[in-house]
């Protein structure tokens, strides 16, 4: 993206193809063989339950880690390993914990966003001469355009600390959109949202859409990435489970499955959810059991009382009839 006007939304052209994506640390293998295509104009879903490789799988599109396998391009040109060189080639990210520059204004965040995108060197910058200034009034008015963008333009002499947390959020993506990408990666962007900020974030992220740029989401809320997403996929134990529209992937039982955690057909870890089931079988029957012996013991103690209460009564009646 390099101005903010609504551009076409209905080419497919393939913006970011991962094929064969493996990430391994040591012995475990977080990310094994994934493929994703994003398209342009499109916004893509990554589901899957905790630990399930969905933040590795983005650190290797995003060159903070080097996959152990595999390749990602961009706009069919294989992406450098380095974030930064990752950013200028087009692809931006904000992450799952909030990374701002705490004690800097919130328009100097957004500025900070824009370096890939700024020309001036470095005598330029200490010379503060002619073009530096005009290159930093520029990325100032860049700066400030973004911020009118998520709404939070008056605020943007406030210190990025004072921002409530939703804002803080979206600050995070106004200085991703800083570097001018085609395709943005949003690692958990409603994490500790109330429903009120969310719809927000949701409003946000398709006006993203429409203004070209595609975006690969990750989230956990589930009405939230179906209702915003074209295309779904879900990875679990670092594989991709299934891949597809809203629907299709929002009705597949494995994928239920794999939140709910019940065991599926060829699911890892299967017979410890058998076992696990079993035992918890076991201890419900258990339960059931005392909770009968509880209710014989406690119908005995009542028949006692009860005799009890009768045998006090005659006593009571055949001391009367004797007064
Ligand atoms: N730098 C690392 N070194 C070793 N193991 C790692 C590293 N990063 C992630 N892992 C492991 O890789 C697996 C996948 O973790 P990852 O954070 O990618 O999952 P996730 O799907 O993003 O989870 P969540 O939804 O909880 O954020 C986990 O078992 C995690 O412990």
């Amino acid at each position: 993206m390099n101005d903010m006007t609504t551009t076409d939304t209905t080419t497919t052209t393939t913006v970011l193809e991962a094929s064969g994506v493996t990430m391994r640390f040591g012995g475990l293998t977080a990310v094994k063989g994934v493929d994703l295509k994003v398209n342009a104009g499109e916004i893509v879903g990554l589901i899957g339950p905790n630990g399930a490789g969905k933040t590795t799988f983005f650190n290797c599109l995003t060159g903070l880690y080097v996959p152990t396998e595999g390749t990602v391009t961009y706009k069919g040109t294989v992406l450098p390993p380095t974030p930064h060189k990752v950013t200028a080639a087009g692809v931006a990210r904000t992450f799952q914990n909030i990374r701002l520059f705490h004690n800097m204004t919130v328009l100097e965040n957004v500025l900070v966003g824009r370096h890939t995108r700024t020309k001036e060197g470095l005598w330029s910058a200490l010379l503060r001469g002619p073009g530096f200034k005009k290159a930093e009034a520029a990325s100032e008015a860049r700066a400030m355009e973004l911020l009118e963008f998520i709404g939070l333009q008056h605020k943007a002499q406030h210190l990025a600390k004072n921002l409530p947390y939703g804002e803080q959020r979206k600050l995070e993506i106004a200085r991703a959109l800083a570097s001018d990408p085609g395709l943005i990666l949003l690692d958990e962007p409603t994490a500790g949202m109330n429903p009120q900020e969310t719809r927000a974030a949701e409003e946000l992220i398709f006006a993203i859409r429409d203004k070209g740029i595609a975006v690969l989401v990750i989230e956990h809320d589930m009405r939230f990435i179906f209702n915003l997403c074209d295309r779904v996929a879900c990875l679990v134990q670092g594989e991709k489970l299934i891949e597809g529209t809203a629907a299709e992937v929002q009705g597949d039982e494995r994928v239920i499955a794999a939140y709910l955690g019940t065991p599926f057909e060829g699911a890892p870890g299967e017979e410890e959810v058998a076992e696990v089931e079993a035992a918890e079988a076991h201890a419900e029957a258990e339960a059931a059991e005392t909770a009968t012996e509880d209710e014989g013991e406690s119908e005995t103690a009542e028949t006692e009382a009860t005799q009890a209460d009768a045998d006090a009564d005659s006593t009571t009646r055949t001391e009367g009839e004797a007064k």
